[in-house]
């Protein structure tokens, strides 16, 4: 298949963004695709709204695994892209739509030139949330195939399209899901002395969380508290007997996840009694942080030298739940320069599509070489 193809391809699946676990017409969207490709070597197994595709190899005295993301995000674009998604409200705003593409064109390399290892791909839904990686992995396909090393790709906005990068060690941080409710007294507008109103209760909570980081925490154990969204009240004037808050906690230390997860529970007890309410705390998906294998990276780094222009990386407050396969099976991740002037999770987001055919070429020569 040729390049255009490939764009193509990319274009098709920006189309139809899904959120985790409901990646129904992607999972038939990437059948149809793999279906259309020699079948002589390959096991195609459904798992959930995701793939395992397994490649036997000429030998197979070692198996490779590949891992994509195949979800989604609740954003509504705004590229102006003539093929933007036709979900609304729902684009692929972290450049999954780019890594399911060179997923596909690693494997339609593989299955023209056989490789000497087996190659296990994962088509993993849900790694935006609730997370896929780690039930994944406990499946029993993953426990039948056993793969020695495993790794994956992330597009970068901010690398130039032929750069990849990578780092031994910690590259991406512990992450875990944060929802608050708070509940109280509401009534109305006119009288707040009779009430308990939730929208203060909120803001209140949002303004001393963000004193954890830069009052509570060693400047250096790194750590990031973001609230991405908050929801309050009725009417204009109904005081609110609800508010709820949604965020993330990030950071580089796992006791430090432990520890700012005491504070805000402290916090908490003490808007409580100044609110006069009540509040309920939930996690909701906590992922471990991404380890590389320095031995792995090293070897990388050596592989795509003729390739890519290689860069190390820094350390990200980024989340992803390839950190819990790091975890169990060797291997590393690294970034893909797509160069878009607007970042990750942005509705603006256009990364670079030459950076595909890159994408492609690394990740077949990683596979037939480490
Ligand atoms: C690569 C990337 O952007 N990953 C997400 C992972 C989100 C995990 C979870 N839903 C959370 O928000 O904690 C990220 O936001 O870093």
């Amino acid at each position: 298949m040729a390049v255009d193809d490939f764009i193509k391809i990319r274009r098709e699946l920006h189309q139809i963004p899904e959120i985790g676990f409901q990646e129904f017409k992607t999972q038939e969207y990437l059948l149809n695709n793999i279906h259309q490709l020699p079948q002589d070597y390959l096991s195609i197994h459904k798992w959930h709204t995701g793939l395992f595709v397994f490649v036997e190899g000429k030998v197979g005295e070692k198996t490779i695994a590949y891992r994509t993301d195949i979800d989604g995000l609740p954003i509504t674009e705004e590229t102006g892209y003539e093929f933007s998604s036709t979900r609304e409200g729902y684009m692929h705003a972290c450049g999954h739509d780019i890594h399911m593409t060179i997923a596909l064109g690693a494997l339609s390399q593989l299955v023209k030139n056989r490789p000497e290892d087996h190659v296990l791909f994962l088509f993993q839904p849900a790694e935006e949330g609730p997370g896929g990686a780690e039930p994944m992995l406990k499946s029993e396909i993953m426990q039948r195939y056993r793969p020695d090393m495993i790794f994956a790709l992330h597009i970068d906005p901010k690398l130039p399209v032929g750069t990849v990068s990578s780092k031994p060690g910690l590259l991406f941080a512990n992450t875990s899901e944060l929802f608050i409710d708070f509940k109280g007294k509401g009534g109305h507008a006119a009288y707040p002395h009779e009430t308990k109103d939730m929208i203060m209760a909120a803001s209140a909570f949002n303004v001393q969380l963000q004193q954890i980081v830069s009052r509570m925490r060693d400047p250096l154990s790194p750590a990031v508290v973001t609230l991405g969204k908050m929801e309050a009240g009725t009417v204009q004037n109904i005081i609110a007997e609800h508010a709820r808050v949604e965020g993330t906690i990030r950071t580089i230390k796992p006791d430090a996840m432990i520890v700012i997860k005491e504070s805000i529970e402290n916090l908490l007890k003490g808007i409580e009694v100044r609110y006069d309410c009540e509040t309920s705390i939930d996690y909701g998906a906590n992922y471990y942080m991404v380890h590389n294998d320095a031995n792995y990276v090293g070897k990388f780094k050596t592989i795509i030298e003729d390739i890519v222009d290689y860069k190390e990386a820094p350390e990200a407050m980024t989340g992803e739940d390839f950190g819990y396969l790091l975890k169990e099976i060797p291997g590393f991740m690294f970034w893909l320069g797509v160069d878009s002037e607007y970042g990750l999770h942005n509705s603006q987001l256009k990364p670079d599509e030459r950076a595909i055919d890159v994408g492609i070429k690394t990740v077949t020569e990683t596979i037939y070489n480490i």
